[in-house]
């Protein structure tokens, strides 16, 4: 199935939210699109592995890691978990690490950038809340397209 890209949507809907912050992308997956849950912690990953071990049907963790690029918030382990689950994808307002083991999973990681700095385990963090990121407000059930030109969010999915 193809998925409508950001450049459609936007076009489509000029005012639309997009999100202004330029990501990098990890992952065979280039264009994504799902429904939000969202996720706000600091340098702790206890509960995007929690939350990554659910069962998904699509939806694409949107992790508010306070744009901390001293610890990773997903490294390969969580990635493979998230995909085996169903998830969608992983944005990550933070860091990754194993960035080229994820790159070459048929999965899509964005995130601000990488380090090998392991997260802290003490399980801090809030879930479905929404989280200001690049002028834009990610909420939980809200929808979101996620390609090679930006992050794009939609009340509901778009169709054209
Ligand atoms: O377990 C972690 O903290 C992150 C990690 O390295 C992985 O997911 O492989």
């Amino acid at each position: 199935m193809s998925v409508l890209l950001t450049c459609d949507v936007m076009d489509a809907f000029p005012e639309s939210a997009s999100c202004d912050l330029q990501f990098q992308q990890w992952g065979k997956r280039k264009a994504i699109s799902g429904w939000i849950r969202t996720l706000k912690v600091y340098e702790d990953n206890t509960l995007v592995r929690q939350v990554l071990s659910e069962k998904s049907s699509g939806e694409i963790l949107v992790v508010d890691g306070g744009a901390s690029l001293h610890r990773a918030l997903v490294g390969d382990m969580i990635a493979t978990l998230a995909m085996d689950n169903g998830w969608g994808g992983i944005i990550v307002y933070g860091s990754i690490r194993d960035s080229a083991q994820i790159n070459d999973m048929d999965f899509s990681v964005k995130a601000l950038g990488t380090n090998p700095r392991k997260s802290h385990k003490a399980g801090q963090g809030v879930l479905d809340i929404p989280v200001m990121i690049g002028g834009v407000t990610f909420r939980s059930g809200w929808y979101v397209y996620s390609d090679a030109d930006g992050i794009v969010l939609t009340e509901n999915p778009v169709i054209l």
